[in-house]
């Protein structure tokens, strides 16, 4: 009974660390990124990949997103020690050093280039690195510091996956999946600047120039609602081109409706309750959508 409690004890601290890897992950945002690869995968044109190769490179894309995430918590230790949503993350709180991170950051590297190089090709894998770059170096250690469209720029990377999907089965690049592309990135802005608006204390004090601190609440408010309006347009281009059929755009007009009511909402008379309604509201958005997108396919 004791040595079996003993040997519980000893395993804590390895599940502790086991479970610090995974955070810096960023899991469920790698969830719903590699979700919305998939869709641009599936709706490519001629797939005659196995399933598994195709889950393979579904893979790879995940694993690069979550070697960026754990960049992006070494490089961020220090505003995120400042913020109160992010100081118990585990190299800001140096549960994992920074050299443990990297380390972690580079295995998963050389894995997803390596899955991604066999079992899609060297287009996919090279842009999927240029994605990493993006959000890591690019967006990270240069625009979230510098200027309050830092999302807006730094948006594109973590808009890429449709194309990536679509890439990893094709080996080409096509107009189609930039339409899915612009949908994530004009989705980001209400998405993040909604957590933005109630967050927006902690990034004044980490002095990051989000466009709530640099630019006030209501004008960050009227800017979700105009990238709202942009991005309820933007849906409609899948339908429009023949893309995609009457499932989705149904799907589209539902949830574009919902989000418009909230953003319409949040910029008349919001709160920090409201702002917030609003960034989970953008998650489900994006997600059903993709889901929607997914479905018209193959019905
Ligand atoms: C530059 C672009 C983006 C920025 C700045 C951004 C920012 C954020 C932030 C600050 C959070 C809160 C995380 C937390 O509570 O610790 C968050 C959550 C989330 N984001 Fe984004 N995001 C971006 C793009 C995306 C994209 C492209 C996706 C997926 C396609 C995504 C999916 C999610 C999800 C699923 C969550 C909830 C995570 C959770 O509950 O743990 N985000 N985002
Ligand atoms: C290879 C590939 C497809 C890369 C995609 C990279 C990726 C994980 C994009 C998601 C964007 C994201 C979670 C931003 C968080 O912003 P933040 O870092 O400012 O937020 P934080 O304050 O929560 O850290």
């Amino acid at each position: 009974m004791t040595t079996s409690i003993l040997i519980q004890a000893r395993q804590l601290p390895l599940l502790t660390k086991m479970a610090d890897y995974i955070a810096i992950c960023k899991a469920k945002v790698v969830l719903l990124l590699v979700l919305t690869a998939w869709v641009g995968l599936a709706l490519a044109p001629d797939m005659s990949r196995s399933i598994w190769l195709q889950l393979a490179s579904l893979a790879g894309i995940g694993v690069l997103a979550a070697a960026a995430a754990a960049i992006n918590h070494v490089v961020d230790r220090e505003i995120d020690r400042q913020m109160a949503r992010t100081r118990h993350r585990p190299v800001a709180m140096e549960r994992l050093s920074t050299k443990q991170a990297l380390w972690f950051a580079a295995l998963m590297t050389v894995c997803g280039t390596t899955l991604l190089i066999f079992a899609a090709n060297l287009l996919c894998a090279m842009l999927t690195l240029a994605s990493l770059v993006g959000y890591a170096v690019v967006y990270t250690s240069f625009l979230k510091r510098r200027t309050p469209q830092n999302i807006v720029i730094g948006g594109l990377a973590g808009a890429m996956p449709p194309l990536l999907g679509w890439v990893s089965e094709t080996g080409a690049l096509a107009a189609e999946p930039w339409l899915l592309v612009m949908i994530v990135f004009t989705w980001t802005p209400p998405h993040f600047w909604a957590l933005a608006i109630a967050r927006r204390q902690d990034y004044a004090r980490a002095n990051v120039p989000m466009l709530p601190v640099t630019h006030g609440v209501e004008f960050t408010k009227l800017c979700i609602l105009i990238y709202t309006i942009i991005l309820t347009l933007v849906c409609v281009l899948p339908y429009l081109i023949g893309m995609s059929g009457w499932v989705y755009l149904a799907s589209a007009c539902v949830l574009n409706g919902m989000f418009l009511q909230k953003a319409v909402e949040l910029w008349r008379r919001g709160n920090d309750q409201m702002a917030m309604r609003v960034f989970r509201f953008s998650i489900l958005h994006l997600l059903l959508l993709f889901v929607a997108l997914f479905i018209d396919r193959w019905v």
